[in-house]
């Protein structure tokens, strides 16, 4: 929450214009009520109850005090609208999506940091849609089902090097998990090789996506409650914001240009990979050589063109780096904490990728995305962790861009729309009882009268896939959801096929976790923790020195993969 000694002292700024404002949205809705609210106090509103951290199981708390899955809130005159259920997201996001894909500007973070060109920040608008263009065209999974996500292979060369990576390190398990995804997703935006563990790109990506998810948490911040105050001079007391906005107004340019800059100028060496950037810009050089192309409009088409390219790619490592390795963190966090789900996960596993030889004895082989459907077990973990901490609890805000009227109640234009992703996914209707247990049967059918593991799982088709909330609704829906799901699902298959592992305690019986041992803000991972990891047999130990040894030969060793990766 805000603290109050800080909104008392600029109470006076903004007192007149937020009685204005009030008053104004007073005539507006004159016929109608605003949705359900806690009640707020004079000028400030709901500022001081806005919750910065768990505010997915806050605002669910607020929906259940006042019997309403739509809610509003005011803060400094800033309207919220909270949805907390699926059938309002969809109803507003998806059947008015015109009204609801627009995003809210940040003063803070948009406009005196310089970040407005993230395209996940963009409003709906042109520019939106040719960078989200670029990318689905790019990205859309491939066409066999199996394959879950056309960069199978580059995510399988990632998982791998994951592998090695943690016999080598097993007790650096946490920081390899983001170093894997960080690696992946500069290979798939720009295809340069990065470094060892201490990546510049990796690590710099890492600490920009950490301060904006702590400046963006929905009243995080007292200049995006309050814009007028961005007007202040950086040297009076109280607008440390505007000297800190100063200090790291850099950072923009150099995450969009660095590696963009990097991998223009290493086109055509052997370490580089086909790329999204590569692919854009070969399109763009077609497009070019067309008869028409020289007219002076064309150029200054082209030069527009050449920066979406360049926004994309770099919004496609920004935004892929910290989402998944968070949800990877989350994975392991939940299967070392809960040994029965890993053994009969493991037992699950093993019954496909151990194989008899015709003579005597056993061979390991690595699982592959097309044995997803033998794995049911394994499918309804990754499910239940993406269900049980929600990484983006409360999803990235919307802004309705029109006024709105729904189910009676009064949306005004420029309300700020948060999608409690939360409450959606711990809903008892949908997904049963128990809803803050790791439970991942909660997916399963399961027939009592077998062992036979082929034979007594099966996945409910009944029940409401979590991704289908957790990555969002209609137009502005998470496009790389594909690449996330598949990275978690090969990493999960692959470690409980080579590792055990295990935390401290068993937790299986803690009702919640997720306030005690994780970070709950905007974004929602574990706190790093330990983890003892052990290789799990002496075929999965010969397996992974059959990897290190491929990795190797394919000149992908750790270190010689950036070794002119120069940033
Ligand atoms: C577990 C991992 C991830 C989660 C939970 C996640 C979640 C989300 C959510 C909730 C949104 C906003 C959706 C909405 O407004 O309805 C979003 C947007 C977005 N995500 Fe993801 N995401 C993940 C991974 C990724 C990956 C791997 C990529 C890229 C390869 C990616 C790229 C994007 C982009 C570009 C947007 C902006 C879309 C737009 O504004 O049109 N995300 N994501």
């Amino acid at each position: 929450m805000l603290k109050s000694g800080h909104v008392s002292a600029l109470l006076l700024l903004l007192a007149p214009s937020s009685f204005l404002y009030l008053f104004y949205l007073s005539q507006r809705q004159r016929r109608r009520p605003l949705p359900p609210s806690l009640k707020g106090w004079p000028l400030i509103g709901n500022a001081l109850d806005i919750p910065l951290q768990n505010a997915g199981p806050i605002y669910a708390t607020w929906a259940k005090k006042l019997g309403s899955n739509i809610l509003s809130a005011n803060a400094l005159g800033t309207n919220l609208i909270i949805v907390n259920s699926v059938e309002i997201a969809e109803d507003l996001l998806e059947k008015r999506a015109v009204k609801y894909s627009d995003r809210p500007v940040s003063t803070l973070v948009n406009e005196l940091m310089g970040w407005d060109w993230l395209f996940v920040f963009l409003p709906y608008s042109e520019p939106w849609k040719e960078c989200r263009r670029l990318f689905v065209q790019h990205f859309r999974p491939g066409d066999d089902p199996s394959r879950l996500n056309a960069n199978a292979s580059q995510t399988t060369e990632f998982v791998n090097r994951f592998l090695v990576d943690l016999r080598r390190t097993p007790e650096e398990f946490y920081g390899l998990a983001k170093h894997m995804v960080g690696s992946l997703a500069i290979s798939l935006a720009y295809g340069i090789p990065t470094r060892g563990r201490d990546d510049p790109l990796i690590q710099f990506v890492d600490s920009v996506a950490r301060m904006l998810t702590r400046l963006l948490t929905p009243g995080g911040n007292v200049v995006d409650l309050f814009p007028l105050l961005k007007y202040l001079p950086s040297w009076l007391p109280g607008a440390g914001f505007k000297r800190y906005a100063e200090s790291v107004r850099y950072m923009p340019d150099k995450y969009r240009s660095e590696p963009y800059d990097q991998a223009v100028k290493s086109f055509g060496n052997s370490n580089v990979r086909p790329s999204f950037l590569s692919a854009a810009l070969a399109a763009l050089e077609r497009e070019d050589s067309q008869p028409n192309s020289t007219a002076e409009s064309t150029r200054s088409d082209r030069a527009q063109r050449l920066k979406y390219i360049k926004d994309t790619a770099a919004t496609v490592y920004g935004t892929a780096t910290d989402t998944t390795a968070s949800s990877i963190q989350t994975l392991i966090f939940a299967l070392a904490t809960h040994p029965h789900v890993r053994e009969v996960v493991q037992a699950e596993l093993d019954a496909v990728v151990f194989e008899k030889m015709p003579g005597a004895g056993h061979t390991l082989r690595l699982p592959t995305f097309e044995d997803r459907e033998k794995l049911p077990y394994l499918m309804a973990t990754v499910m239940e962790s993406l269900r049980w901490a929600p990484i983006a609890p409360i999803g990235v805000p919307r802004q309705t861009a029109q006024d709105d009227v729904y189910d009676g109640y009064f949306i005004p234009r420029g309300s700020v729309v948060i999608v409690n992703a939360w409450s959606m996914l711990h809903d008892e209707a949908e997904y049963g009882p128990d809803t803050k247990v790791f439970n991942p049967e909660r997916f399963l059918r399961i027939e009592k009268n077998t062992d036979n593991l082929e034979d007594k799982y099966e996945l409910k088709s009944t029940i409401r896939h979590p991704g289908k909330i957790l990555f969002g609704f209609g137009r502005r829906t998470c496009p790389g959801a594909h690449i996330a799901q598949s990275t978690l699902w090969l990493t999960a298959a692959s470690l409980l096929t080579l590792f055990d592992f295990e935390h401290s305690e068993n937790l299986e019986s803690v009702t919640d976790l997720i306030g005690e041992k994780f970070d709950a803000g905007f974004m929602c991972f574990p706190h790093p923790f330990k983890c003892n990891f052990r290789v799990r047999s002496p075929e999965a130990a010969a397996l992974l020195a059959d990897l290190e040894l491929a990795l190797q030969s394919e000149g992908v060793e750790e270190g010689s993969m950036g070794s002119d990766a120069n940033l």
